[in-house]
């Protein structure tokens, strides 16, 4: 429950390195039809959890599979709180793009929009040129960004698309060559390989009161890169490509 420092707690937050159980009796969802596989995974408070976020909560995520391989992540919190607080965090799902050649990799729909540069203490910078294309280290948080984003392996000729709803913003981040060399489980060459793009909400807070709940949801789905961007239809495509 914090993307990176933006907040009080450790990078990241607790919820990555807690122990979260599963849920055997899910509740049904009105958007997971009968097609996909699912699984719920909950975490809720712990003995364990930093004294920094003294707060009862429910934090339920839906994890669902489509046919054609599409994933569907859907997060729901709850502030369970019993003395009447309400609680603030941030959000990112964080996904691991395996990518042919960094250097030849396009994102599509965060051009000319305003981002937010972790390298740069934070800065509010508009982003210029009308191609977001890698060839040095990138950390940044894109703000209101639209609800879809498209990441270009041209080698490869597959274009990853990124849906999402209830979470503005969008993180893109390689650490390239010097940053890969200080992180102890990436190869020095992998950073060539990866890229990390992922639906957020950390310009603007989410706050929740006692009972409240909070939803944000981001799907998956992989094309090939013939299907340009206006036309997308996962489905049909994935049964050609
Ligand atoms: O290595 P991790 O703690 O998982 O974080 C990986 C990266 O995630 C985000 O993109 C942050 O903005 C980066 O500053 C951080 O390096």
């Amino acid at each position: 429950m914090q993307f990176g420092m933006h907040g009080s707690l450790e990078q990241h937050g607790f919820a990555r390195n807690t122990v979260w159980t599963i849920d055997k009796d899910p509740p049904p969802f009105p958007t997971v039809s009968s097609n996909k596989a699912f699984i719920d995974l909950m975490l809720k408070p712990s003995e364990d959890d930093p004294k920094s976020w003294p707060h009862r909560f429910e934090f339920r995520i839906r994890i669902a599979l489509g046919p054609g391989g599409d994933l569907m992540l859907t997060s729901r919190i709850r502030n369970t709180n019993t003395d009447g607080k309400p609680f603030t965090f941030t959000f990112a799902y964080n996904n691991y793009f395996y990518l042919t050649d960094i250097s030849e990799v396009r994102i599509e729909g965060l051009e000319t929009l305003d981002y937010l540069d972790n390298l740069k203490d934070r800065d509010r910078v508009t982003e210029q040129g009308d191609a977001i294309t890698f060839e040095s280290e990138v950390d940044k948080v894109y703000l209101k960004t639209p609800t879809k984003i498209a990441i270009l392996d041209h080698e490869r000729k597959r274009t990853y698309v990124l849906r999402k709803d209830g979470l503005p913003d969008a993180v893109v981040w390689n650490p390239w060559d010097k940053r890969a060399k200080a992180i102890v489980d990436l190869g020095d060459e992998e950073y060539k390989h990866m890229l990390m793009v992922g639906a957020a909400c950390v310009e603007k807070p989410i706050t929740l009161k006692p009972g409240e709940e909070w939803k944000g949801r981001q799907e998956l789905s992989a094309v090939p890169s013939s299907y340009c961007s206006g036309q997308l239809d996962p489905h049909k495509a994935l049964r050609l490509g």
